[in-house]
């Protein structure tokens, strides 16, 4: 079996190529970092080092890479069984439209179902993506398409921040792993790859994950930042940070407990095993990465509005929630485009124009007289 990845960075490498790997599939990996791909082509191997309590380092074999903007890529897309992404939210309606020209010149010479899968931090993603490739698709390619490919939803958890290693291809991750793929959505037979796991429910485990890991870890970011902290692991071993932070994931931990009835303590276990992950001392994590794009984390229905929105559905209480939503306002990093527009547009607009503009909260709310209020008396203190 051949697998085309999109993304052959931290989680591409160091999560979904690793996995696939060890399932006896072939990656190929598709980049636009032309260096990478190069060194991919020229080794076929990378190591990963699972980093916790029984440190080791497992060699990825059976690789290969090709640039996602060449020719070479459609001829490509015609001849594997399995496409999986992992590129980040903001660039999945860029490869759409290659996408939709190999799926259609293989829609053409290669009658076999064939199944994608996008591993990014969003809530279906895949959807996302298949209404991207869509727009690019001929009305006669549609129906061939809608029937020979799986357009599968996942949730994806492991903590990969870049490598600081000699070696450009490895990677270090943390030990723990959760990929959960939407069962219902594949085309064919569901291929057999260890470490995915099989639901009928998948909504539940996607909010489940993006509302309590991100929600926390964006959380640990912003408020460290706005103590003047770097990694993660400094903000997390700040005692009124990390309680902080474990009330914001109780918040929307609520919220999800009277969505989808998880069971109480289990859910508080949920918590806790995840603080216990930021703190992970072998995970050199940067709060400007886990930070990065704070436009696209203070969306409508990302990690902090949507829970805070779930907490007006179900009268439960937002305070904690309301104050990382005004640090993540004050989130300044000059090298992340998001952040010098989220300054720019408040300088150029004012405070209560950038928060209805980029979160898509009604100004007349309370919760965003709240954010607003928060926001001044934290600029205060800065
Ligand atoms: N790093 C982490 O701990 C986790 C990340 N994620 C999600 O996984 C996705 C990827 O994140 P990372 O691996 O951390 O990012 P990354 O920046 O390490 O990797 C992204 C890769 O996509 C490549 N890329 C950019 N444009 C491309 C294009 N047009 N065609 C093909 N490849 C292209 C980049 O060159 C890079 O190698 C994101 O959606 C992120 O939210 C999810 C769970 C954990
Ligand atoms: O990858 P994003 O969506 O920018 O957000 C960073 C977050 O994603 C992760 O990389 C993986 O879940 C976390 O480390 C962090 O919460």
């Amino acid at each position: 079996m051949k697998a085309l990845h999109f993304g052959a960075g931290n989680i591409g490498r160091g999560f979904i190529g690793k996995l696939l790997s060890e399932s006896d599939i072939e990656v190929i990996f598709a980049d636009v970092n032309q260096p990478l791909l190069d060194t991919i082509n020229q080794r076929r191997e990378y190591p990963v080092k699972v980093v916790g309590t029984h440190t080791k380092t497992d060699i990825v074999t059976n690789v290969s890479a090709i640039n996602s903007t060449s020719n070479e890529l459609i001829k490509m897309i015609e001849n594997v069984d399995l496409i999986t992404t992992a590129v980040g939210p903001t660039v999945l309606d860029i490869i759409a439209k290659p996408l939709a020209q190999g799926l259609t010149q293989r829609l053409a010479n290669n009658d076999h179902p064939i199944n994608i899968i996008a591993c990014e931090n969003m809530v279906k993603g895949t959807s996302y993506l298949k209404e991207e490739i869509f727009k690019y698709l001929s009305d006669e390619a549609k129906p061939g398409i809608e029937k020979q490919v799986g357009f599968v939803d996942s949730a994806v958890d492991r903590i990969v921040p870049p490598a600081e290693s000699d070696d450009p291809l490895e990677v270090i991750v943390e030990e723990f792993s959760e990929w959960i793929v939407d069962q219902t959505q594949f085309k064919g037979a569901i291929p057999d790859i260890a470490g995915m796991e099989l639901t009928d429910n998948l909504i539940a485990f996607v909010e489940r994950k993006l509302f309590t890991l991100n929600t926390g870890h964006a959380a640990t970011a912003y408020l460290g930042s706005l103590n003047g902290y770097q990694t993660i692991l400094e903000a997390i071993h700040d005692d009124v940070i990390k309680t902080h932070v474990k009330q914001t994931m109780q918040e929307s931990g609520e919220v999800l407990i009277l969505r989808y009835g998880f069971d109480r303590n289990a859910h508080q276990a949920y918590i806790e095993k995840i603080l216990n992950r930021f703190a992970n001392p072998y995970l050199n994590d940067n709060i400007n990465r886990v930070g990065r794009q704070p436009l696209r984390k203070l969306s409508f229905s990302d990690r902090l509005i949507k829970p805070l929105l779930g907490t007006i559905e179900y009268n439960v209480a937002n305070d904690h929630l309301i104050e990382v939503i005004a640090s993540a306002l004050l989130f300044r990093n000059n090298d992340d485009p998001q952040a010098v527009e989220l300054e720019q547009s408040i300088a150029d607009q004012c405070i209560e124009a950038t928060l209805v503009k980029y979160t898509g909260l009604d100004s007349h709310s309370s919760e965003a007289k709240r954010i607003i209020q928060a926001y001044e008396r934290l600029k205060a203190k800065q």
